[in-house]
């Protein structure tokens, strides 16, 4: 069955007027595989700043949704063995910073956040910097503000922000993304940007003081959850299962239980209450993790990373 992705739909639909403005087709739809078909592709020129793993996750997910033609995507990274794999996914590939930053409308910022003002530094060169006018910076760093992307960025004539904390989970369309716009993001920019984070999984605009809280749990939190899932896996392992089927089960089991609290909207609480039969397995179990202290540890957890990416942003 063919239906349409409530979201994305309404988006493209609310933007058929704007085409020319989004340069991306109306005639796009989810099946139920999740396959999105496009007839017209993302028109702009995509551009990374770094090639790491946010980067190929970003890129992966526009390639995996057809939302984009890898010919019109550039990757700078300053070491060339970085980039065989990209050349492999037929993306444009060079060792210049400002060769992105030249060619591209929208830029990926995507390199460790103490490497901004390094990365910016390789964006022009002194002679070009007027051509360098009117892009969209996406950054993606970790703890770095609005306000001193914006300074770093100005001298760019007419740039504009979005600041976003996406998660690696949108390589299999599970992504959570947060972004709050910077003063000059236009409605288009965002609606753009929207399109790329929510092929891939959820993006909500959130006030950037809320950017470090929930980034430290949706772009933290997916390795807070492997480690759950390898030691769930280690706790089976322990017992004598085989680790295949321990790792497998883990993971689905968290996989299961998330969708319960998407999908059912029940507190977490009910439903941990519904699997805890009195006296029986499970409740033995809760004790035993109430008294390892996972709850407070997994809050110790949110305000550790949240603290950190303030830091993360006073690095210089
Ligand atoms: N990983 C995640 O889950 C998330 C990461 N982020 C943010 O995304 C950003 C990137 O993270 P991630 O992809 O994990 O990091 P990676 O280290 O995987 O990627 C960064 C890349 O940038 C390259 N690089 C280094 N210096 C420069 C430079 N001057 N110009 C261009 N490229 C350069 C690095 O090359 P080399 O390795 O050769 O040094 C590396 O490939 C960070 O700021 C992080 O805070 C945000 C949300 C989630
Ligand atoms: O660990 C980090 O700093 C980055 C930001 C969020 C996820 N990874």
């Amino acid at each position: 069955m063919i239906y349409y992705h409530s979201f994305v739909n309404r988006l493209f639909l609310k933007n058929f007027k704007r085409r020319s403005a989004l340069q991306i087709s109306t005639n796009v739809f989810l099946c139920n595989n999740k396959t999105i078909k496009t007839q017209n592709k993302i028109q702009q020129r995509i551009g990374f700043i770094g090639d790491g793993n946010m980067s190929k996750a970003i890129f992966r997910s526009m390639i995996k949704y057809n939302l984009i033609d890898t010919s019109q995507v550039y990757v700078a990274s300053p070491f060339k063995q970085n980039l065989d794999i990209w050349v492999k996914w037929n993306a444009n590939v060079t060792l210049d910073n400002s060769e992105v930053t030249e060619k591209c409308d929208i830029i990926f910022l995507a390199v460790k956040p103490y490497l901004l003002s390094n990365a910016v530094a390789t964006m022009y060169s002194e002679k070009k910097l007027k051509k360098i006018s009117n892009k969209l910076f996406v950054s993606i760093l970790a703890g770095i503000t609005l306000e001193t992307l914006e300074n770093v960025l100005s001298k760019f004539p007419g740039s504009r922000v979005i600041r976003v904390l996406p998660n690696t989970p949108m390589l299999v369309g599970e992504g959570c993304s947060i972004f709050c716009p910077g003063k000059y993001a236009t409605r288009e920019d965002i609606d753009l940007l929207q399109i790329i984070l929510n092929t891939s999984g959820i993006s909500e605009q959130v006030p950037e003081n809320m950017i470090n809280p929930i980034g430290a749990l949706s772009g933290s939190g997916p390795a807070f959850v492997y480690l759950i899932i390898e030691a769930l896996s280690d706790g089976c392992v322990r017992m004598g299962v085989h680790r295949d089927i321990a790792t497998k089960f883990a993971a689905k089991t968290v996989l299961g239980a998330a969708k319960m609290v998407l999908e059912t909207n029940k507190h977490p609480g009910v439903l941990k209450d519904e699997v805890c039969s009195a006296g029986g397995t499970t409740i033995a179990g809760i004790h035993a993790l109430e008294k390892a202290g996972v709850r407070g540890g997994m809050m110790n957890a949110i305000e550790a990373s949240a603290i950190r990416a303030v830091e993360v942003g006073k690095q210089k």
